[in-house]
């Protein structure tokens, strides 16, 4: 089973699809990440999403798609299928995957779309601090650690994302209702998606997730 999994920054997109991955098994694709890593080693590819990426627009489409098909093309197939997480984010990105897979065994089977109002999302987001040793994410206002800056189970620093400031995230959301909306849109015409509110608790959000997934 292949998933695309579309969220706006905040909607606990990232905190889901690790858990997808593990219980389904599948190669977990996030283009965030993989830009993040690239920025952090200072790679040609890095370099050119930097800006971009530090003001909180989109890197352009040209530049990420080469990125996916590369990944694509190097899965292990000893999985199940792929979480794709962070992309298609606009709807020529949506065209070229399209373009690349249909009629494949890669082609997307299910797209899962965490909504969140837009005015839950800026608290999580400018709250969100993140352990530099294990990833364990916190948020200062709903799950704080319980020393300040240091994580609970590892007992490394937290750091905040360069972009999780009131600033990016303005145009972070604002680039999501532009262009990645109607990539939602593009595949409820299809009825490829399954919404899920995304403004509850993780654990009523994980098994809305895994019934949606095991159904289909
Ligand atoms: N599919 C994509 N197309 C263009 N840019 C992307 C894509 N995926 C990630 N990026 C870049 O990486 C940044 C961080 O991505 P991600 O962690 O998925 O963000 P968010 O937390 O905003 O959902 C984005 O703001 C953007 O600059």
């Amino acid at each position: 089973m292949n998933i695309f999994i579309m969220g706006a920054p905040g909607s606990g997109k990232g905190t889901v699809s690790s858990r997808i991955k593990d219980k389904y098994n599948l190669n977990h694709i996030s283009t965030g990440d993989i830009f993040r890593k690239n920025l952090s080693e200072n790679t040609p590819l890095g370099i050119q999403a930097k800006e971009y990426m530090e003001s909180g627009r989109l890197v352009p489409d040209e530049l990420t798609n080469a990125m996916v098909s590369d990944y694509l093309k190097s899965l292990p197939d000893a999985k199940n299928g792929y979480l794709l997480d962070g992309y298609p984010r606009t709807l020529a990105q949506a065209k070229a995957f399209e373009a690349l897979t249909d009629g494949s065994d890669q082609a997307v089977d299910l797209v899962l779309s965490m909504d969140v109002p837009k005015e839950v999302l800026t608290k999580r987001i400018t709250g969100r601090r993140i352990c530099k040793g294990c990833g364990e994410i916190y948020n200062v206002y709903y799950k704080a650690p319980a020393n300040e800056g240091v994580c609970d189970i590892c007992g490394q620093e937290l750091s905040q994302r360069k972009d999780d400031n009131e600033d990016s995230l303005k145009v972070r959301l604002d680039e999501y209702a532009a262009n990645t909306e109607p990539v939602i849109g593009y595949y409820d015409d299809k009825d490829m998606v399954a919404h899920i509110n995304a403004d509850q608790s993780m654990e009523d959000i994980w098994s809305f997730i895994q019934k949606t997934i095991d159904e289909k």
